[in-house]
């Protein structure tokens, strides 16, 4: 059986007062939930997580990392940096960073394996748009974006990552994907990654995030083959981010 998880990407929003704020809520409203949950911060606040969540159940992360070890890369992040501060997850190939800074799959690939390498949980992000949805291409497109981490990572590491299926039509916009479709790109997902390594795919967790909120996540939850959400708006708000946790 796998467990559910509840992922908030704060993206780039928050400052250290409302970052505590933010915290100290989800903490203090998590009582016998069923699900891990964890948010993924702006590399700043990793140090903030880490003094304020360490000894509570929640975990955190960043958003991106370097495929660099270290040197001279001015403004990156390598992923010995994000551990330092006792990250446990990073997000890779989100929807925002292949539009906004080009990143290309095979760069996520290898952003999924440095993550791997530092001992990091990889969330890696795919997802198709609008248009490629209408043009029937969703399965070309989202198989593309993961074969590309599945061709670089040993078949034993498929049980370390986490994958988040996030329709780019759905992200910040309010229009969620129905359930149906959501439960039908994880299942293909899941098909892909057993091609890799049959055993690992039943277990690894497949996040939908796309404009999830608690209204609509009791139902993309309760099916079978999403296992959790990737949460960005709904996660800035604590009331909003323990609706969904408790969802599950
Ligand atoms: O991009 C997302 C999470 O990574 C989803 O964002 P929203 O929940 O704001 O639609």
């Amino acid at each position: 059986m796998r467990q559910k998880l509840v992922i908030g990407n704060w993206k780039m929003n928050g400052n250290r007062a409302a970052n505590t704020a933010l915290l100290s809520g989800i903490v203090a409203g998590l009582n016998d939930f069923g699900a891990e949950a964890a948010v993924c911060v702006p590399a700043p606040y990793l140090a903030q997580c880490q003094a304020e969540l360490s000894g509570t159940p929640v975990a955190w992360g960043a958003q991106d990392v370097s495929v660099h070890a270290g040197g001279a890369y001015t403004g990156e992040v390598s992923a010995a940096m994000l551990q330092d501060f006792g990250a446990k997850y990073v997000i890779v190939g989100h929807s925002e960073r292949r539009a906004y800074h080009h990143e290309s799959n095979e760069l996520v690939a290898q952003k999924t394996l440095v993550a791997l390498a530092a001992g990091l949980t990889p969330v890696v992000c795919v997802g198709e748009l609008l248009a490629e949805r209408e043009a029937g291409q969703t399965e070309e497109v989202i198989c593309g974006q993961l074969q590309a981490v599945l061709d670089l990572i040993q078949p034993e590491q498929v049980a370390n990552i986490v994958l988040a299926y996030e329709p780019v039509w759905a992200i910040g916009t309010g229009k969620t994907a129905t359930p149906q479709i959501a439960q039908d790109a994880h299942r293909f997902l899941r098909d892909c990654v057993a091609k890799k390594n049959t055993a690992a795919a039943a277990g690894v967790q497949i996040l939908y995030g796309g404009s999830m909120k608690p209204e609509n996540a009791r139902e993309l939850m309760a099916q079978p083959d999403i296992d959790g959400g990737l949460i960005g708006g709904a996660a800035l708000k604590s009331t909003d981010f323990l609706g969904i946790i408790q969802s599950v």
